[in-house]
């Protein structure tokens, strides 16, 4: 770290699936060591995984997950990087920072370093500007600014829930696309930061993630994928709708571009075709559906929001498919546990929480 200070260090925990190993962390330790870890470990829960030394950490295999939350554990999914998700209920942190086991420090143009955590901090510290676009990006960077004919009255902009970065190397394309171009890499390195205008979806990539949880916390739900379920590897672009939807109700911003790590593993096309394909042609009743969504003016807290789009998915989406029905009453699940671990901050006799 350059700073001294290392910002946010109590207030940022870094969530992991695994299934692998955690060798990688070496390449992050000048990086991520001063951070606190929420290791979530995926599979067989009778495996050790090995945690390099000098990290601070807590780890969480399957049977914690049984044990933690008894029969509500049935909205964690098993056998998916989805199970992510269990790292952002448990976690205390006002931040959090999700990246998978195989993306590692990725090189800027000028030959640097990036520290992707450093940036992602940084973006969600800086307001957001969904109500009007800036053509010249990010106006808070350094050397940037809002260009002429940005209005005014919007510049001070809204909270950023959501940092989206991206990947050089391997990039987050699907099957077919990863079929037909198997030796595609991404080596452009776009030096743009911008938020996601209002009214717009994105498909958000868990790889390399962060977002304000006492922003968004309770929608970053990252629904039934995996072991015992008709679909995978939507586990991300579902959180990351029903998180557009919800930010968009709120008056939220959501970011996406720097940074990058280099993602270094393609995941197999043809299993990733089997886990995928439901998804490809649902995803164009789903898409609308999001469009459309309208969240009532009670819906005031992300709870209120993400129990009213459970509803809305069970009236208008379970004729697509019974699964989302079932996703529908584990994204109610989902919130009832939230609650659980995290309940409301008690009022004292004067009313401070
Ligand atoms: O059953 C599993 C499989 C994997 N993991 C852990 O999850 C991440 C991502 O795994 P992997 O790198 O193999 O998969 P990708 O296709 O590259 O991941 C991208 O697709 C999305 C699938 O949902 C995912 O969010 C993206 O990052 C690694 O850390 C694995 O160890 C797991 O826990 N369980
Ligand atoms: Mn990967």
């Amino acid at each position: 770290m350059t700073s001294a200070r290392v910002l946010l260090k109590d207030e940022l925990d870094i969530v992991i699936p695994t299934i692998r190993n955690l060798d990688f962390l070496e390449m992050w330790r000048p990086f991520f060591q001063p951070y606190h870890l929420i290791i979530v470990q995926d599979g067989d829960p009778s495996k050790t995984i090995k945690v390099p030394d000098g990290f601070d950490y807590e780890l969480y295999n399957r049977n914690d997950i049984n044990r933690i939350l008894g029969p509500k554990a049935s909205c964690i999914s098993f056998k998916d990087s989805a199970c992510r998700c269990f790292g952002y209920m448990v976690s205390k942190k006002k931040y959090i920072y999700t990246i998978d086991d195989d993306c590692f420090v990725a090189t800027d143009p000028s030959g640097a370093k990036i520290n992707a955590l450093a940036q992602h901090i940084q973006n969600l510290l800086c307001p957001s500007t969904p109500y009007f676009f800036n053509t010249l990006y990010e106006p808070y960077r350094e050397g940037a600014d809002f260009v002429r004919g940005y209005p005014f009255s919007l510049r001070e902009g809204v909270p950023t829930a959501v940092s989206h970065g991206l990947w050089l190397n391997i990039p987050d394309y699907d099957a077919p696309t990863q079929l037909v171009k198997p030796l595609e890499r991404n080596t452009r390195y776009v030096d743009a930061i911008m938020t996601i205008p209002k009214g717009t979806l994105f498909p958000m990539c868990g790889m390399n993630l962060a977002f304000d949880r006492h922003l968004i916390g309770p929608a970053m739900y990252f629904g039934l994928m995996g072991d015992g379920q008709p679909i995978g590897r939507y586990d991300d672009m579902w959180a990351g709708w029903c998180c557009k939807v919800i930010c968009d109700h709120l008056g939220l911003g959501i970011k996406t571009g720097l940074p990058y790590i280099y993602h270094s593993k393609a995941s197999n096309p043809f299993v990733n075709l089997r886990k995928e394909y439901k998804g490809i042609f649902w995803q164009e009743d789903i898409i609308p559906f999001f469009q459309n969504v309208v969240l009532s003016k009670e819906a005031t807290t992300v709870q209120k929001c993400y129990v009213e789009l459970a509803k809305l998915v069970k009236d208008k989406l379970s004729k697509v498919d019974p699964y989302f029905d079932k996703l529908a009453e584990a994204m109610v699940t989902w919130i009832e546990a939230w609650d659980d671990l995290n309940p409301p901050a008690k009022s004292n006799a004067n009313g401070k929480a």
